[in-house]
């Protein structure tokens, strides 16, 4: 069974085509700041559990950036500014900073940092604190490490810290590890519900925590799909290794197989997504062509309107998709787009066998609107309408096939076809047909 779409409205079409472009352009532009966005870890653990001084050494070793709440709002409270006696009483009583402060002092120092990964140490210590970065920096961690620690151990090595701090007495260091089980560990369930926390356990000498804590870091450097310019500066017993892996990095970002580089059209040295191969090209043998439909009952009636919801019909009506005679199709559907599948006009037009897009089975059968749920706008639009409409010149007679299996329980191509495209495909005023050849 087929049927041909045909384009009758050029100025409609190069009107839809804007659109495409502006779709496309915004993904790009989310996608680029998606990559320059900052690589933060937040560093976690109850006073004295060596927070700060594995954060010295992951910073020297990993060139991260460090940032520690505690002490911004140290340099904060002797800077007499107008929260410093503020700060100060809050401290010396084991209490948390009013979260507004103490993530403005942050975001300061993350935007002045010139650096793009982060280590904020001894953040957030509460609910309120994780909440309020969320809100004002608009990041959320990419990593928590949670510094492990007995309490006797923290209280020894904090009376030990010999710093002068108002904090460092008996009395506050018992309230600071009240309000860090009450306040800070529920922050570390909630991090670790998202998979993100990696506890270290925190016992052992500095360089003995140290070498637990390395192999986290050096995993980074592939950190969900991204590239991190994460090597260690001193000598190690894996730079070998980890030579291997950055000539391997620098070969990948010097070719076309770079994974941050030429994502947008036309990018440098011409990588074009639309010269590259078809991607979804059934990598398995194709399964045998469906048997054809049954005979399909004659029905004379006139073309349906295809009523879309507001807001689209805002500029004008929809015009008039013409469909068929009911049509019997049941399943599995396939859908053969007749046109090389690009998403921007390829330089240099290239000539593809038809690409069949299976929609894969098992399909529900019971219910119509599941398939039809199936085959949705965005499904349509991306495989079909958007390609074929950002194209250029149609070709003479594109062609939809709808093939079909043997007759499960049999479903309306109008209810097919209708029901996805008013779903929400924005098209203004394109004109299509489906016709009968
Ligand atoms: N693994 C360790 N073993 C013994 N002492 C340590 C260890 N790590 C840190 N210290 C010492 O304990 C004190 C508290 O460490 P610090 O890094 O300031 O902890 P936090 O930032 O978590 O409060 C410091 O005097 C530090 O030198
Ligand atoms: N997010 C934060 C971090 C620290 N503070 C306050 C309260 C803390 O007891 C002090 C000292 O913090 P700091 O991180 O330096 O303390 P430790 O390194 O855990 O001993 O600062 C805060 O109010 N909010």
């Amino acid at each position: 069974m087929k049927y041909r779409i045909t384009r009758t409205k050029v100025p409609n079409v190069l009107r839809f085509m804007a659109f495409f472009k502006t779709v496309i352009a915004k993904l790009a532009t989310e996608a680029t700041s998606n990559r320059c966005n900052p690589f933060i870890t937040f560093v976690l653990g109850g006073p004295g559990s060596g927070k700060g001084t594995q954060c010295v050494k992951i910073a020297e070793t990993f060139r991260f950036a460090h940032l520690s709440a505690g002490d911004l709002l140290r340099e904060e409270m002797s800077s007499n500014s107008e929260n410093g006696t503020m700060i100060h009483d809050i401290i010396k009583d084991g209490k948390i900073v009013p979260s507004e402060i103490t993530v403005n002092l942050l975001r300061k120092a993350i935007h002045s940092s010139g650096n793009h990964k982060f280590l904020i140490d001894g953040f957030p210590r509460n609910e309120e604190n994780r909440i309020a970065f969320e809100r004002i920096v608009g990041v959320e961690p990419d990593i928590v490490l949670f510094f492990d620690c007995p309490e006797e151990e923290m209280v020894k090595r904090v009376l030990n810290r010999n710093q002068g701090r108002v904090d460092d007495n008996i009395d506050t260091i018992k309230k600071r590890l009240e309000v860090f089980k009450k306040l800070n560990l529920p922050v570390i369930d909630y991090y670790s519900a998202k998979g993100k926390v990696c506890k270290i356990n925190a016992v052992g000498t500095v360089n003995e925590v140290f070498e637990k804590v390395k192999p986290v870091l050096a995993a980074l450097r592939y950190c969900e799909g991204r590239i991190l310019d994460i090597h260690e500066s001193s000598s190690s017993s894996s730079s070998s290794a980890a030579a291997a892996v950055d000539a391997a990095t620098r070969y990948h970002n010097r070719t076309k197989h770079s994974l941050t580089r030429g994502a947008t059209p036309g990018g440098p040295r011409g990588l074009d997504w639309a010269n590259q191969p078809n991607p979804f090209l059934p990598s398995s043998p194709p399964s045998p062509p469906p048997p054809p439909l049954s005979p399909e009952p004659h029905d004379d009636s006139p073309p349906l309107p295809l009523r879309l919801p507001p807001p689209f019909l805002r500029r004008s009506p929809f015009s008039r998709l013409h469909l068929p005679p009911p049509l019997r199709l049941p399943l599995p559907l396939r859908l053969e787009v007749h046109r090389p599948l690009h998403l921007v006009p390829p330089r240099q037009p290239v000539q593809r066998q038809p690409s069949p897009h299976r929609v894969p089975p098992p399909f529900p059968t019971s219910s119509p609107l599941a398939t039809t749920t199936l085959l949705s706008s965005s499904f349509l639009f991306l495989f079909f309408l958007g390609p074929l409409l950002t194209q250029g010149p149609l070709p003479r007679a594109p062609r939809l096939d709808i093939s079909a299996g043997p007759p499960p329980p049999p479903i309306s191509a109008r209810r097919l076809l209708l029901h996805p495209l008013a779903g929400g495909l924005e098209v203004r005023r394109a004109c299509l047909s489906i016709l009968q050849p």
